[in-house]
Order: C-alpha cells, then structure tokens, then sequence
C-alpha cells in the first residue's frame, strides 16, 4: 500500500478538487437523506388521519375539504422529494466533475512523467525490460492506479460521508431495527470482495491471452512475406484459432462468475430488507415505530447498500492499484547511470582518444572491448575494420555514451566524455547506427529529426550529399512520401542513406558511420563515401565496415579482432605489413572478382 503513496504529491497538486468534490458529495448526501425522512411524514400523515377521513362518511363536505387537505400535503411531500432528487442529481454530476475530472489531470501528468523518464533512462534499461513491459506500464498500469484516484476515492469519500450522516441518525430512530438492518451488510461487502477478486484474475487472464493473441497476429503480418514464401498460412491460420480457443475459454469462465454475481447481491440486498420489514412491524406493533419508520429504514437499507457493495469493490481497487503503482515505481525509481557532474560544454574541434578503454557488457559478462588504445586527429578519418561480434558497434555506442566504458577512458579534444553535458556531446556527433530506424513520417521529416531547425536548403544538402537527392526526386510526392505502414517501404539501401543525411544534416563535428553502407553494392558504396569526402573534409569521421572497400580510402585504418586491436595503419602500410588485414584484402578482391 506504501506504492502508492508516491501519488500523495499529485493529491496535494489537485487538493481543490478534492476538497471541492468532499463538499459536494455531502450535499448529495444530505439531499438522498432528507427525501427518506419525507416519505415517512408523508406516510404516518396518510396513515394517522385515513381513519379520521373513514369516519367523517356521514359528512361528505367536510370530508371532501379534509381530503383535499390531506392531498395537497402528499403532493407537497411529492413534488419536495422530486426536488431534491434533482438537486441531487446535480451535485452528483459536480462530484463527478471535481474528483473524477482529478483522475484525468493525474494520469495526464503521471503518463508524462514516466515517459519523460523513460527517455532519461539509458539504452540498456530498455535492453533488460521488453518494449511490451514499457507500455503496460504506461497504459495498463496508470489505468488501473486511475481507478483508485477517480471512482475508488469517490465511492469511499461517498461511504464514508454517508456512514457518518446516515448510521447515528438511524440509531437515534431505533437502535435494535438499525443493527438488524445492518446486519447482512457486511456479508455482502465481503462476498463482493472475493467474487470480485475471482473477476479480477480472470480479467487479467483474458488480457495476457487478448495481448498474445494480439502479437501473434501483428506479427503474422508483419512476417506475410516469409510465411507465404514457406506457404505456412494453414499452419499460421491453426496456431490463431488455438490461441482463439484459449481466450474463448477464459471468457466464457469469466461469464459465469460474473452470472453468479448479480444473484448473489441482489439476494443478500433483498435479505437485507425483509429484516427491516420484519424487525420493524415487530416494533410498530409495540408502539416503539410508526409506519413510516418501515418506509424510512427500507429507503436507507437500499442507501447504504450500494457504498456497501462497493467497499468490496473499492477494496480490491486499491489492491490492484497498489500492484500497478509499485511495478511503475520500480521504473520511476530506476536511476540513469549515464549522467555527468561537471556538464561542460567546451568548443571541441573532434579530436577522440580512447585511452587504455576496456568494456564488458553488465547483462550478458561479454567483454566487447579489450585495453583498447588510439588516437585519431580533429578532421582526420578512421576506418575500423573487423569480422563480427569484435566490438566494432561497441566502440561507436562509447564514444556516444549510450554506454560509459569499464576501465580507460575515452577523451574528446582532451576532456573526458563523462565530464560533457550529455546532450552537448550527442549534439557533437553525427551517428549512423547499424540498425537503421526510420519514423512512420514524410522523408523531408525523417532527414530533418537530427536537428531542430533544419532549412530547406540544409536538409536537401544533406540528402545530395547522402547521394539520395536523385532517388526521392523521382518519387512521385519527393521529399512528402510518406514511409513505414502507411507509406511506402524504401530499399535497405535507401533506408541507410536517409539515416546517413539525418546524421550530416545537423554538421556534427564527428561522424560515424557504423556499417551504414553494407546494403549497397561497392559501386554505390564509392559513389556515396566519395559523395560524403566534401562533408567529411572538415569532420572526424570513423567508418565501420566489414568492407576493406569502405575502409581504403580513410587516413587511418584500424582492424579490432575479439575486442583488440590486432594492426593499424594505411592502407598501403597495412598491406605491406601483410597480416590479418591484407589477407581480408585478398579475401574480398577474390570474392569481387568472381562475383
Ligand atoms: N547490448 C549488449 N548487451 C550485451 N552484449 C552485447 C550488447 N551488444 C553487443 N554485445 C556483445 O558484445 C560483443 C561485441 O558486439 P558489437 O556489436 O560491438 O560487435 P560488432 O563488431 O559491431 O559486430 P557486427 O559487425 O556483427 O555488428 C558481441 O559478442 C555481442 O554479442
């Protein structure tokens, strides 16, 4: 329960709606008792004078007049108790307006806080929690602590206020008629509180079968190329209709504890009220009640029924809000181990050093990078060349912070980029991932992300210079085609020159292309590294390639085997040397000239 003390803070932001809705609530409930207390006045009125009106027969004018008097007052009675339900439906509707209207406010911001956090948080948090968990939290589980803000502190205020107002009232009528009224009261609240729960886990059961019904489906879309290729669409269509039967069998479990429920209250509600019909003509019959009392208590047995069935209710809420609240701490309470204290923001010219720089990835143990030391000029290029898995990617992923190294460090311009203010450093550096990503948005929007003012003239510099100008130029809507689901679906090759121009588009100081050009042919691959010289004369850029092809025409050359670096050199220098390079070399030459 001590989760969800963390939502006090936005309690106390909103304190005037609940202060406000507390009001309200208490008007409504004033005007729900009074009516109660009207229909037994309007009752003992009709039943004190019914015989005095039987025994004026022989004088039918003064019973007319009696009658009519004892009309109008009913009517009065009538037309009061119409009143007040309205001006109970009123306040009911500004309850809903303050308290409910508080919920909405809360989940706005607490959605906003934790996606703000999430995007604090650094690449291996969302490496150790699966996308599908991110959401839930933000959806799923803000929803459910929703219901405690909104509807569970309403009907418990609600309970509450009632209680107060209504159980000493009905005391001071008669205390025994009270209790046994009272009596299957609490029955019923506990029953609704295990029925309720039984709803509940068999709600959450639907949910995880809805939700993997719901991945099998995207993702048998996502994959109809490779499931009509292996011609698996039978196969796909039984794994659906067994995933169905799943969820069809929980539903319909849960149909029948629900069937079960409404019964179950609606007896212990009517139990509720033969008692008072019983206990209470057992009273009037000795004088201690009227029988307008009878009236009265059933009216408020029927009051108090629904805050009681609700307290079940409630109770589970909070439960499950409580569950909810907790797993969203657990994120929100998630430091970022990515920060900098000093937050320097020095011009940097681009020149890198890593520095004695060893890695070892937390979660999987794996030392990426060994005692790995270079230098690379400001403007200079550098190729890191090396087969898979050797920490090629690794490398790239230091110098950006998206993760700091183990031991060493890795210098810019002589400062260490932990001292940089983070945003500063990115800022500094034009990074082409391996994975390309592009956004379900228009080209021009997808080259302009990397900064944020990007001119016209700046975003198709930057297109030219990825040499993919001339590819959306004869795309009917250009730089407006809209790509991902809803658009078209560009080339392997095009994707990574759209990534490559949203990387040079914002003229960063350091470049680095990881891999970023191995779905071209060597040929594109040339026309677009000779294309990017001009961006790259006044650039650090380090190029990482499994292609010599990409790596030759970089002033240096640095060749990682199982995260150290076996040669460095030039080109010539590291052909002369003969090693692991100028076998790769020979290797790919070879492979070229068959191809
Ligand atoms: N986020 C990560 N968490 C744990 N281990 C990782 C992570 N990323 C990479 N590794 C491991 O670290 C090692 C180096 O990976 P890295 O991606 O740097 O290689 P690479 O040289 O870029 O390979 P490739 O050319 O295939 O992309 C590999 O053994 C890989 O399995």
């Amino acid at each position: 329960m001590k989760d969800l003390q963390y939502l006090n803070r936005y309690l106390l932001k909103y304190k005037y709606y609940l202060i406000l809705g507390l009001l309200f609530i208490a008007i409504s409930n004033f005007f729900v008792i009074i009516p109660g207390q009207l229909v037994r006045n309007a009752l003992d009125l009709v039943m004190d004078n019914i015989s005095l009106y039987r025994m004026m027969e022989g004088l039918p004018e003064m019973a007319e007049d009696f009658g009519d008097v004892i009309n109008s007052s009913v009517i009065v009675y009538g037309v009061s108790i119409l009143v007040m339900a309205l001006l109970r439906g009123f306040f009911l509707f500004m309850v809903r307006q303050t308290i409910i209207a508080m919920s909405r406010h809360i989940e706005f911001d607490l959605k906003n806080e934790i996606y703000a956090h999430y995007q604090s948080l650094p690449t291996s948090f969302y490496r150790r929690n699966n996308t599908g968990d991110l959401m839930a939290r933000i959806s799923e589980d803000v929803s459910k602590v929703r219901m405690y803000l909104g509807p569970a502190i309403m009907y418990g205020l609600n309970m509450v206020v009632l209680f107060l107002m209504l159980i000493p009232y009905m005391f001071s009528i008669n205390a025994k008629l009270t209790l046994y009224a009272l009596l299957p009261l609490p029955v019923l609240s506990l029953s609704i509180y295990f029925v309720n729960n039984i709803i509940n886990r068999r709600s959450e059961e639907i949910q995880r079968s809805l939700s993997d019904l719901s991945t099998f489906v995207q993702e048998a879309f996502s994959g109809i190329r490779v499931i009509k290729s292996f011609s698996r669409e039978e196969d796909s269509s039984k794994n659906l209709r067994e995933q169905s039967k799943v969820y069809r069998d929980r539903s319909l479990g849960l149909t029948k504890v629900q069937a079960l429920f409404f019964p179950l209250i609606l007896s212990l509600i009517g139990l509720s009220t033969i008692l008072t019909i019983f206990v209470g003509g057992s009273e009037v019959l000795k004088g201690q009640l009227s029988f307008g009392n009878i009236a009265e208590f059933v009216l408020y047995v029927q009051l108090l029924t629904w805050p009681v069935t609700s307290l079940g209710w409630i109770t589970s809420i909070i439960q499950r809000a409580a569950a909810s609240q907790k797993r969203i701490n657990e994120f929100l309470f998630t430091k970022n181990n990515i920060t900098s204290e000093k937050e320097i923001t020095p011009e940097v010219t681009g020149s890198i050093k890593f520095d004695n720089v060893s890695f070892t990835y937390e979660d999987s143990g794996i030392q990426a990078l060994k005692k790995v030391d270079f230098e690379i000029a400001a403007g200079e290029s550098v190729a890191i060349i090396g087969g898979t898995g050797c920490g090629k990617s690794t490398l790239a992923n230091l110098i950006c912070r998206l993760f700091d190294v183990t031991e060493g460090s890795i210098l810019m311009d002589g400062h260490d980029v932990r001292d940089f203010k983070i945003d500063y450093l990115r800022g500094q550096i034009g990074y082409v991932p391996q994975d390309v990503f592009l956004f379900s948005d228009s080209i021009r929007n997808n080259i302009a992300f990397g900064s944020n003012d990007v001119s016209e003239e700046e975003m198709l510099a930057a297109s030219r210079q990825a040499d993919l100008h001339e590819n959306i130029s004869r795309f009917e809507n250009g730089y407006e085609t809209v790509l991902g689901e809803r658009g078209i679906t560009l080339s392997g090759g095009q994707k990574q020159r759209v990534s490559i121009a949203r990387a040079i588009v914002r003229n960063p100081k350091v470049l680095i292309l990881d891999d970023s050009l191995s779905a071209v042919d060597t040929k594109t691959e040339n026309a677009i590294l000779n294309a990017l010289k001009e961006v790259m004369a006044n650039k650090t850029s380090i190029i990482i390639s499994h292609r010599i092809s990409s790596a030759k025409l970089a002033d240096k050359i640095l060749v990682l085997n199982d995260g150290q670096i076996e040669e460095q050199g030039t080109h010539e220098e590291l052909l002369e040397k003969g090693g692991a390079y100028k076998e790769l070399y020979l290797k790919q030459l070879q492979g070229e000239e068959m191809a």
